[in-house]
């Protein structure tokens, strides 16, 4: 689990109401961007997925938080199209998504970030951004015969590009290879290169992992301005005091169902949260981990400590009502 020492100076407006009725799992949304029923996802024997209800909030930014193995990431790879669910169904703004691919979600304005691959380090850090243009007319083959209207459609897939690239600070970067960026400016280049496509929903795998503390807040407000510009963010993150600060609304899986959500402090007092981290490790001597009994931390203790460390410092801080 990644800590980064969360920046002053960047103090979120948190969105409230946005439930419908009592909060437990499944709970119903005002204005819900994504509805999910009966998604299930197995490998094996093994039920990565089962979630029964879940609706995303419209213009809020949600984390999707979970121990190891919760089946976060499959939840993601299904709802964007890069996987295909064993059953059930999801709409994606009133518009039912069962069996629309990757690219066509990302037409109809779900992007997701995806990580600068070895291939993609090899392009510039403008060709990235051209990459996450939609309504490209050289991908068409009719329009593609006229050079002219191909050209124009290039040019301001351009401008688009260096704005956005300024805005990300990146712009002085446009002509490096992206594999010559840091690990912090990448997740930017990821952010910048999703938004090329006007994205209504944007979903970010772990925005803060690898990113070094000079350029966590950048990335914080970037995200933070995603929401005010109108978007819906949702995002996967096990850096705790990150998903406190900005998050409005949080899911938490376990084993592969929405065990809680709510507001970040109180998913966080949740009984039921405490135990699901607890518990995903069975393996691991809880004597050990508390002190309690004389013993070797193994890695998996270790790791163990630090998760169940960062729950303790954000419910603490939490209940001391700070930022
Ligand atoms: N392609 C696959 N083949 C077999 N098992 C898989 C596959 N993908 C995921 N799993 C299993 O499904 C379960 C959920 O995995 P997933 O990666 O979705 O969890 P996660 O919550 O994202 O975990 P982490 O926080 O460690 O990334 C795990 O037990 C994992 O081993």
């Amino acid at each position: 689990m990644s800590s980064n020492p969360l920046p002053t100076g960047v103090t979120p407006v948190k969105s409230t109401g946005l439930h419908v009725g009592e909060i437990a799992p499944g709970v119903k949304k005002v204005d819900p961007i994504i509805i999910a029923d009966g998604v299930t996802r197995k490998f094996g024997g093994l039920t990565a997925v089962n979630v029964e209800h879940l609706e995303i909030p419209r213009n809020a930014i949600t984390a999707l938080i979970g121990p190891n193995g919760a089946g976060k990431t499959t939840l993601f790879n299904l709802l964007t199209g890069f996987d295909k669910p064993d059953t059930g169904s999801w709409t994606f703004d009133g518009k039912n998504m069962k069996g629309v691919a990757a690219y066509q979600a990302a037409k109809l304005g779900q992007v997701r970030t995806f990580q600068l691959t070895k291939a993609l380090g090899l392009l510039t850090v403008m060709e990235n951004m051209k990459l996450g243009a939609k309504n490209q007319v050289g991908e068409r083959i009719f329009p593609s015969l006229f050079p002219g209207f191909w050209r124009k459609q290039e040019a301001t897939n351009e401008v688009k590009a260096l704005d956005l690239l300024k805005k990300f600070k990146l712009d002085t970067k446009q002509t490096d290879f992206a594999a010559s960026l840091s690990g912090g400016q990448r997740k930017l280049l990821e952010m910048a290169r999703a938004l090329m496509s006007d994205p209504k929903l944007v979903m970010l795998d772990e925005p803060m992992a690898g990113v070094n503390p000079a350029l966590t807040q950048s990335l914080l407000e970037h995200i933070l301005n995603l929401k005010q510009e109108g978007m819906t963010v949702l995002f996967v993150e096990h850096d705790m005091h990150m998903v406190r600060h900005i998050a409005d609304w949080v899911v938490v899986m376990a084993m592969g169902e929405v065990v809680a959500e709510g507001p970040p402090d109180e998913v966080m007092r949740n009984q039921k949260v405490i135990d699901a981290y607890l518990g995903s490790h069975q393996d691991v001597d809880l004597g050990v981990v508390t002190g309690r009994v004389k013993g070797k931390m193994d890695p998996e203790a270790k790791k163990m400590a630090e998760e169940v460390e960062h729950l303790d410092q954000a419910i603490n801080a939490s209940e001391k009502g700070d930022n």
